[in-house]
């Protein structure tokens, strides 16, 4: 299992993430959720270990490093210049030292020319690209920063019949995304981040409650500013000294006076 203890971060005066506890157990969906800038990608940053300067523990329950038996999916993967696809996955592959196995099964499902230049593949197979590197290895745990963005309808429904079937393998996924539906019907257990905090552990049981619980309060206090903004009926304009109000969709000339 995953643990996170107490975690802190900050970057300079701002604290970004405040005494964070969370678990990732193998063979389990673990979603985080929260409002942009909320410290989802901080959090999962810490937890791999691209930042080292935090308060608090990660830990692996079994004592190896968390690197060696997890792979991250990045928000926006990068690519150095000049490399294929191909070498892209190799390349990961030998920095760890792992065989390189033939890559055709999974790009079979995947469809990414793995001959051209991954800097020249769209954003969307890129990401799949830096899912084939993940895929291809065996990892224990899985941190998916928005896996799904980017991904076409079909490319979404195969990765979520992906992790489903890696969860049944045993392995522990943690992904972040705004989609709550696709966590909902997928997770196991949901935790909401608010201003660097845990707001919230949802178990599945839960679920249901989720979207009132998030949207609630915050939604009902912007829909009403959304209301002065972009008012339902548009405001009348005086044009040749009679009041006029435009009727959305009638055409250019669609106009009624009002009285
Ligand atoms: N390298 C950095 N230097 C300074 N501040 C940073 C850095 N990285 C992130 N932050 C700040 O940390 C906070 C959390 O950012 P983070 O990217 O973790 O949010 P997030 O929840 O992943 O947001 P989003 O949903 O938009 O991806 C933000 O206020 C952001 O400005």
């Amino acid at each position: 299992m995953l643990i996170i203890e107490g975690l802190g971060k900050r970057f300079g005066a701002h604290t970004v993430l405040h005494h964070i506890d969370l678990e990732l157990r193998p063979g389990s969906l673990h979603g985080l959720v929260g409002a942009n800038g909320a410290g989802k990608t901080t959090l999962l940053h810490c937890l791999y270990g691209l930042h080292t300067d935090y308060a608090g523990t990660v830990r692996e329950t079994g004592g190896r490093p968390i690197r060696e038996c997890t792979g991250l999916l990045p928000y926006e993967p990068y690519f150095y210049p000049r490399i294929t696809g191909r070498e892209y996955v190799q390349f990961c592959l030998q920095a760890r030292g792992r065989p390189v196995p033939d890559l055709r099964g999974w790009n079979e499902l995947l469809e990414l020319p793995l001959d051209q230049y991954a800097e020249q593949y769209s954003a969307g197979m890129q990401k799949k690209l830096a899912l084939l590197a993940l895929l291809v290895q065996d990892f224990r745990y899985l941190i998916l920063d928005e896996p799904f963005n980017g991904l076409d309808l079909s490319a979404n429904l195969l990765l979520m019949e992906m992790l489903r079937r890696l969860r049944r393998q045993g392995t522990g996924l943690l992904l972040t995304s705004h989609l709550l539906g696709s966590l909902t019907e997928l997770c196991d257990e949901i935790t909401v981040l608010a201003d660097g905090r845990v707001l919230r552990h949802y178990p599945a049981t839960d679920f249901a409650r989720l979207p009132t619980d998030l949207l609630g309060h915050l939604h009902e206090q912007k829909l009403s500013r959304l209301e002065l903004l972009l008012p339902p009926r548009p405001p009348a304009r005086v044009v040749n000294g009679r009041k006029m109000r435009v009727i959305p969709n009638a055409g250019g000339a669609g106009a009624e006076e009002l009285r």
